[in-house]
């Protein structure tokens, strides 16, 4: 299973409760790893990546092998292991991955989670209550762990492995909590995933995921972006995206950075106010959905702002982006008033 993230894993190969949920650890989106009791193999940083777990034969370091994770060293005396994660935004949680690619010899028999709630990262002394039991692990595998910690919201999660090893990777499968970022024009960006949005669906993302369009920044390079593969029949390529929250829809950013003999030779959109709907009801009724912005001639490289054309559909909950007639596409933002 290619579980990068709830970016990139085709929505049938994971579980009902990954759905419209984020990675709230993801590096990425600011999460990030702020203390741990042991890295002497492999950095914590590791941990968020969002790219999925490596092994490189033959690759060794100054302290050993090469991990594509956190490892710490092998412990010699009673106690475990710890990393504390700052999530990217404080948020209630629906699950985790905690993935052991490529640690054989060395993966934790168990691990457990406490989480806390607190403005800046905790200190020893923080008040930290548990939010997984301890729970066996198994080596170079994912381990995709329902969490029912309900209405809580958790700003830092720590990992303990029981007693030492490595961790490929640490996915958190929650929905932010609060109130989304507002801009100086009093908009929110609907289709952040910091703001909650997520991709729903897709007819193909050959060379790069849907869900990189709702990351925040521009785009690093080509792989930082929503690409098809070139298409050689009728017809165009299209994506579904979840708002945050529903919204009227003002001010649209198409950014095409990075694509250049590759962009989409234009580009429409479609919105519905549909909240609670099935993905399967979403895509079969997507081909009607009214227009929010008319088939748009894209440029190489460039970031599209667009406010004129965007038609005054009132409050609506969910979007189809179409590439005509396929292509890439960097960021996608969808300026607008949470209803
Ligand atoms: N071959 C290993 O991976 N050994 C050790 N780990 C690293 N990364 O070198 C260990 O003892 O876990």
């Amino acid at each position: 299973m290619d579980n990068t993230s709830f970016l990139t894993a085709p929505a049938a190969e994971l579980p009902a409760w990954t759905q419209q949920q984020i990675n709230l650890a993801d590096a990425r989106l600011g999460a990030e790893a702020v203390a741990c009791s042991d890295d002497f193999f492999a950095p914590m940083s590791r941990l968020l990546q969002a790219p999925a777990a490596i092994f490189v034969p033959g690759k060794y370091d100054a302290h050993g092998k090469w991990m594509d994770g956190w490892e710490s060293r092998r412990k010699r005396g009673p106690g475990h292991d710890w990393c504390v994660v700052r999530l990217a935004r404080p948020g209630r949680l629906a699950g985790v991955d905690i993935d052991t690619s490529f640690f054989t010899g060395n993966y934790p028999p168990a691990a457990s989670l406490d989480g806390c709630r607190a403005g800046r990262d905790p200190q020893d002394a923080a008040s930290w209550e548990p939010v997984l039991a301890p729970t066996p692990l198994g080596g170079n595998r994912h381990h995709l762990i329902e969490i029912a910690s309900g209405d809580a919201v958790f700003s830092h999660l720590r990992l303990n492995i029981l007693p030492d090893g490595g961790v490929a990777r640490l996915r958190v499968y929650g929905r932010p909590a609060g109130e989304p970022e507002v801009a100086a024009d009093g908009l929110v960006d609907l289709a952040a995933a910091l703001n909650g949005a997520w991709p729903v669906s897709w007819n193909d993302q050959h060379f790069g995921v849907v869900g990189n369009l709702l990351l925040p920044g521009r785009g690093i390079d080509m792989g930082d972006g929503w690409e098809t593969r070139r298409r050689r029949e009728p017809g165009f390529d299209w994506c579904i995206v979840a708002l945050g929250r529903p919204g009227t829809i003002r001010r649209i950013e198409l950014d095409t950075a990075h694509f250049k003999g590759n962009f989409p030779d234009r580009c429409s959109l479609q919105a519905v106010h549909a909240p609670g709907m099935s993905r399967e009801a979403l895509v079969t009724q997507s081909q009607f959905w009214p227009t929010l912005l008319p088939e748009t001639p894209m440029r190489a490289d460039h970031l599209h702002l667009l406010t004129d054309a965007v038609a005054a559909l009132g409050a609506v909950s969910h979007v189809r982006l179409n590439l005509h007639p396929d292509g890439g596409v960097s960021r996608l933002r969808l300026w607008g008033e949470p209803a």
